[in-house]
């Protein structure tokens, strides 16, 4: 047994303690980079225990949103509240370390000579070091790695090492916890069992939590809540069933899903398709429209059936298969994803439909943002 065994084999694992969730509050928070608007009237309310993720692509501002949050940060503009106390806001600025605010970094940012337990440690000099090795091993304990307290950094795989950047960011129980992009650095297979273990320690722990990505799946898979961000501004905020299902424009829909669109004009109330009336209330009559259908919500139908269409092409994605669809009158192909099975070949005449709750109508914006 190496030396690093045998301590970690004698450490008892501690149970967890919980933190006080606090509610975090941006009020129209704004920013410049060198006169540069980097964050634009952002206003946003995190509720006590509840995990939002902030969306975006990347260099629309959710880096710099945290970096305000965290104290790292002045905004040019607005307020940030920790429940009812300002912690920042024009003549008050509370310092990053009394803020009551924990940060977890894509790259861990662990101190390489120092043990496992010391880099928990450092967040917590203000405790005499008996009980800030007890809060240490407390937080260790609550990623599963107790045992490891007295190894390096180095000794630790990836996933080891973002565990206990978690850990040593629970561990002065911030009120408000902020992880930026921290599952970036993992292969994919590493990330999601730390994606999960960590959203089980923020469930445990109750922390109110924000957390940083460009990846829509993750926030689906995390949030309670997700905020969309473009160009430094909040373009919804909701569950992830809201911005699926409820998009509040296209910039929202064709984030969550690759999405088919048909330039159209709004009549009363709807807007014609090949595929037939698509409801358009809030749409002026006679604005130009842009009719969306997910590639999920295309029904590939026998010959004679539907719409007339002509498979173009078929790629083989596992569960599904993805076709691409001519249909006379539409400049593009329309794209089908299909439950594997069918295996029908380009050149092949099939019929088209589409599923009513699959399509979504929005004005046509005069620019696409993506
Ligand atoms: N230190 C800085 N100096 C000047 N401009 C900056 C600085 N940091 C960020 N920016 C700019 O501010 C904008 C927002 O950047 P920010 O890092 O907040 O975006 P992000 O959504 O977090 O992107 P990423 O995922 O790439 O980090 C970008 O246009 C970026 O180039």
């Amino acid at each position: 047994m190496t030396e690093a065994a045998a301590r970690r084999a004698v450490v008892p694992p501690p149970r967890a303690a919980a933190v006080i969730a606090g509610r975090l509050t941006f009020e129209t928070v704004s920013h410049h980079y060198d006169g540069m608007a980097s964050v634009k009237d952002v206003s946003l309310t995190v509720e006590p225990g509840e995990v939002l993720c902030l969306l975006g692509q990347s260099g629309c501002g959710k880096t710099t949103l945290l970096r305000i949050a965290a104290g790292v940060e002045r905004q040019s503009g607005g307020r940030v509240l920790v429940d009812d106390r300002e912690i920042a806001g024009p003549g008050v600025f509370v310092a990053p370390e009394k803020r009551g605010i924990g940060l977890v970094f894509q790259d861990y940012a662990l101190f390489p000579h120092m043990t496992i337990i010391e880099n928990v440690m450092f967040g917590l000099t203000a405790l005499p070091r008996a009980d800030a090795e007890r809060e240490a091993l407390l937080a260790l304990g609550r990623v599963g790695l107790e045992g490891y307290a007295f190894d390096y950094p180095h000794e630790l795989s990836g996933g080891e090492q973002q565990r206990v950047a978690l850990a040593r960011a629970v561990a002065p129980r911030p009120s408000v916890l902020l992880m930026d992009e921290p599952f970036s650095g993992l292969d994919r297979r590493l990330r999601d069992s730390v994606r999960d273990e960590t959203l089980a320690v923020l469930r445990e722990t109750r922390a109110t939590a924000v957390v940083v990505t460009h990846d829509p799946e993750e926030a689906m898979r995390m949030g309670d809540r997700i905020a969309l961000m473009r160009k430094g501004r909040l373009v919804q905020v909701g569950t992830a069933h809201d911005l699926y299902h409820k998009p509040a424009e296209l910039f929202v829909a064709r984030f969550f899903s690759e999405i088919n669109v048909i330039e159209g004009t709004a009549g009363d109330g709807e807007a014609e398709s090949p595929f037939g009336r698509h409801p358009a209330e809030s749409v002026t009559r006679g604005a130009p429209v842009d009719i969306c259908i997910r590639p999920e919500g295309v029904l590939v139908l026998p010959a004679g059936e539907g719409v007339a269409g002509r498979i173009v092409s078929r790629r083989f994605l596992g569960e599904v298969d993805l076709y691409e669809i001519a249909v006379q009158g539409l400049e593009k192909p329309i794209k089908a994803r299909v439950r594997g099975g069918q295996s029908l070949r380009p050149g092949r005449d099939v019929g088209l439909g589409v599923e009513p709750s699959d399509v979504l109508v929005f004005p046509r914006r005069p620019t696409r943002p993506i």
